[in-house]
């Protein structure tokens, strides 16, 4: 596997006639002398903060390599990458080569992260405590408030695994990559068969160490919904109850969360007043640096603003 970046390449080169051992060297920008790549297996590549990453699943018959061998060719890598300077270490594990997790953590590797199939550990080589950032904070969690303005009336469901049951707006986790909107509308369609469209952002709470959050921070989101169909046809996995609720209900029954009671609020003041008092809504945005896009939320502007560049 190849690979030529602009600035030095490592590579942590097994040799097939010996592969007991792993040999460390670092490439120039030239790439490769001839002859020795048949026997590069693998790549570590620098990158833009000064750091380094190598990833093992880039290193061919890591089968026949033993785990005392790879903690050798790491340790002199190490030592290799210090004397270069470099800031911090990645290394990254495909999870059918977990034996080479010991040893790394033996020369002062730590986790990272880790997804289905791999895992990434660091090692900071820089001054000080590391500087290296971390990875996921937060889950997300979306409800939507389904609010049908002609009827008055608002979507509720009790959770059928919950210690107590209370009226709750339906909703549940962002899958990843997916849109906070989406979210709301596919929870709610899933666990109480209503469809329905995304119309604004209400509120965000932030709870951390939340045992629901496998002791991460939970972020819960709630959006308003507007309904395009009615007839209920909950997830009996789910739900224990689901209905239409008269809004000005579920403002006062008291079998409810302090959160929900105060959505409704909030939307009985926006039905009321208009739905712009209390709607954070969505714009799509081309972001400057990579090309894609994002999506925006906040309150209207008004139309007058919208173009506005000074104070004058
Ligand atoms: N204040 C409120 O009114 C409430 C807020 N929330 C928030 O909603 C979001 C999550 O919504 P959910 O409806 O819970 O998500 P969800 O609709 O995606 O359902 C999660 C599912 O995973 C199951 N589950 C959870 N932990 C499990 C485990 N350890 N083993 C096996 N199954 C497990 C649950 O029983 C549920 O069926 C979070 O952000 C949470 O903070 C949830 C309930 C009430
Ligand atoms: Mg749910």
């Amino acid at each position: 596997m190849l690979r030529r970046p602009v600035g030095g390449l490592w590579r942590l080169g097994l040799s097939h006639a010996r592969c007991s051992e792993l040999r460390v060297e670092f490439r120039g920008a030239s790439g490769l002398p001839s002859g020795t790549e048949d026997h590069v297996v693998g790549a570590g590549e620098p990158d833009r903060f000064g750091g380094v990453s190598v990833r093992l699943a880039r290193l061919g018959a890591l089968d026949r390599l033993d785990a005392a061998a790879f903690r050798r060719a790491l340790q002199a890598a190490i030592q290799q990458w210090q004397s270069e300077g470099r800031i911090a270490v990645w290394l990254h594990v495909p999870i059918l080569q977990s034996r080479f997790i010991a040893p790394a953590a033996s020369l002062g590797f730590c986790f990272h992260h880790a997804e289905s199939d791999s895992s990434t550990l660091t090692l900071w080589l820089g001054e000080g405590p590391s500087r290296l950032p971390g990875y996921a904070t937060h889950q997300v969690g979306v409800a939507g408030a389904v609010f049908d303005e002609n009827t008055r009336k608002i979507l509720v469901v009790q959770d059928r695994n919950k210690l107590k049951n209370m009226w709750k707006f339906p909703g549940g986790l962002s899958e990843p990559g997916e849109d906070i909107g989406d979210t709301a509308v596919r929870e709610v369609f899933e666990e109480t068969g209503i469809k329905s469209e995304f119309r604004s952002l209400l509120s965000i709470r932030q709870q951390h160490a939340n045992p629901g959050a496998f002791g991460k921070s939970d972020m819960y989101i709630i959006c308003r919904l507007k309904p395009y169909s009615f007839t209920i046809d909950f997830c009996h996995l789910e739900c224990l109850r689901c209905e239409w609720m008269d809004l000005n209900d579920l403002v006062k029954t008291k079998n409810t969360t302090p959160i929900t009671t105060r959505v409704a609020r909030l939307l009985l003041y926006g039905y009321r007043e208009g739905f712009d008092k209390i709607d954070l809504t969505m714009e799509k945005l081309p972001a400057v640096y990579t090309g894609l896009f994002y999506k925006l939320y906040h309150k209207e502007l008004p139309e007058n603003y919208r173009t506005v560049t000074g104070m004058d």
